[in-house]
């Protein structure tokens, strides 16, 4: 108080603000006012009001909207078909909701579920980061005839998160909507943040409040292992040393996921795919964009390390990752959390991190061989020095864990699967029928 003193005179000594304008300091004039609202009673009053009138207004923009979106037009009209998508076969069938459900990963488990008599509702964006006539086919071709409904919507929209978790009671979600490729990063980092950050936090946030929380069991990568140059990857090894923004993204989700279990009591199994590959593909990826740089003749460039060291991959086919992920939903615990009822957990949840691969790498010299067998045309190769924007090495799964807690059996070869993505290519695209085929 003895230190206020002098500033306190001071202020007794300044003049009220009329007349001419005197440059006053801004603590001085701000103590001056507060004096003021003191001394003069019906301002203090005003003031007050103005001040708990903010308070009250901050309070309800702060609180989550509740106003109706466009979304909840969207999907009232829709509700009965997805309620017929969610609903199982037998009361014992689970109730999935899969995001990127017209993704290549998320096409394919999402028809298999539906087929073995499960519920299940799709969710996909149908972003532009490759064809979308890839995307549209999947679902005219595969998930409308399994007879999987798919909200088309963001994960990034918690207004229609919400309003699809109070709709249907899902007992998992399997979370495959994610900014996908490692080299793309170089051209639109942010795209890889607002997926798979932004995005996931949104899916957990929605799951931890629902009435009642499902499983989550999500799509992590064998990219997290970076530079690991410990044979076969396990799970126990260390990942913190990515080497491509896309892998930095899902080695955050993993730490994400492991909070949110910890925290909320979400059952969160990661499952680190290893370049999977096969029919209704992402073109993005080396052995899509090899068949058809080979069928038109054009050149394909192959990476190799320092001193024409083998790049190599543990190229995993669909139909023994969907199995992964069928396995983990069966064994997937239920969560503890209370949802938007509760405030504890019950208790401790699981939480998994699973490397689903193939557990024999394979060169991409011998990806590109095998390529020209099926395609019976010989390939135009440049070897390229491996550029530093975002590829590791090799891969390759150690997949005991996966073996231990899926019962998980890869088995298709790199030749059995590439002979039926070739096969579903040529159809596809009505090569034979194309000149320049
Ligand atoms: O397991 C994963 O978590 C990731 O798998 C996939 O990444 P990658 O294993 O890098 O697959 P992909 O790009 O098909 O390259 C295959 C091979 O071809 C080599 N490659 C590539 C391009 C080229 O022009 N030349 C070349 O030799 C290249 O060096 C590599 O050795 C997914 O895209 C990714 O989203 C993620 O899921």
């Amino acid at each position: 108080m003895t230190a206020l003193k002098p500033i306190l005179n001071h202020i007794d000594t300044i003049p009220p603000n009329t007349g001419k304008f005197k440059p006053v300091k801004p603590s001085v004039y701000f103590i001056h006012h507060r004096l003021r609202f003191h001394t003069s009673s019906p301002k203090c009053a005003l003031w007050w009001i103005i001040f708990l009138s903010l308070i009250i207004m901050l309070f309800f923009l702060s609180q989550p909207s509740t106003t109706p979106h466009l979304h909840t037009t969207m999907l009232s009209s829709k509700s009965t078909l997805i309620r017929l998508s969610a609903t199982p076969r037998s009361t014992r069938g689970h109730i999935v909701l899969v995001t990127g459900a017209v993704g290549f990963v998320g096409a394919h488990a999402s028809v298999a579920l539906k087929r073995r008599g499960d519920g299940v509702v799709g969710l996909d964006n149908y972003n532009p980061y490759y064809d979308v006539g890839l995307k549209t086919s999947r679902k005219t071709q595969l998930l409308d005839r399994a007879g999987v409904f798919v909200v088309k919507g963001d994960i990034n929209d918690d207004v229609l998160l919400r309003e699809l978790f109070d709709l249907v009671q899902f007992t998992h979600v399997l979370h495959l909507a994610a900014q996908a490729g490692v080299r793309y990063a170089m051209i639109d980092p942010s795209s890889y943040i607002k997926s798979n950050i932004d995005g996931f936090v949104n899916v957990l946030e929605a799951a931890k409040n629902a009435v009642v929380p499902p499983a989550i069991v999500w799509a992590s990568s064998s990219s997290v292992y970076g530079l690991n140059s410990k044979v076969p990857f396990s799970e126990q090894d260390r990942t913190d040393h990515p080497v491509s923004l896309y892998a930095a993204t899902k080695k955050a989700g993993e730490a994400i996921a492991h909070a949110y279990n910890h925290i909320h009591g979400l059952s969160i199994t990661g499952l680190r795919f290893f370049t999977v590959y096969g029919p209704w593909g992402r073109p993005d990826m080396a052995y899509f964009f090899f068949t058809k740089d080979i069928l038109n003749r054009k050149q394909v460039s192959i990476f190799e390390g320092e001193n024409h060291g083998t790049i190599a991959r543990d190229f995993t086919y669909i139909d023994d990752v969907v199995k992964g992920c069928l396995s983990a939903i069966d064994t997937a615990k239920k969560s503890t959390g209370n949802g938007r009822n509760g405030r504890k957990k019950k208790g401790e949840a699981q939480f998994r991190i699973i490397n689903l691969g193939n557990t024999s790498p394979v060169s991409v010299h011998k990806l590109v061989r095998l390529l020209e067998k099926l395609l019976k045309v010989k390939a135009k190769k440049k070897m390229v020095l491996m550029p530093r924007n975002g590829d590791v090495p090799f891969t390759h799964a150690d997949i005991s864990l996966a073996r231990m807690e899926l019962g998980y059996k890869p088995s298709v070869d790199l030749e059995t699967g590439l002979r039926k993505f070739v096969k579903w290519y040529l159809d596809y695209y009505d090569v034979k029928k194309k000149s320049s085929w």
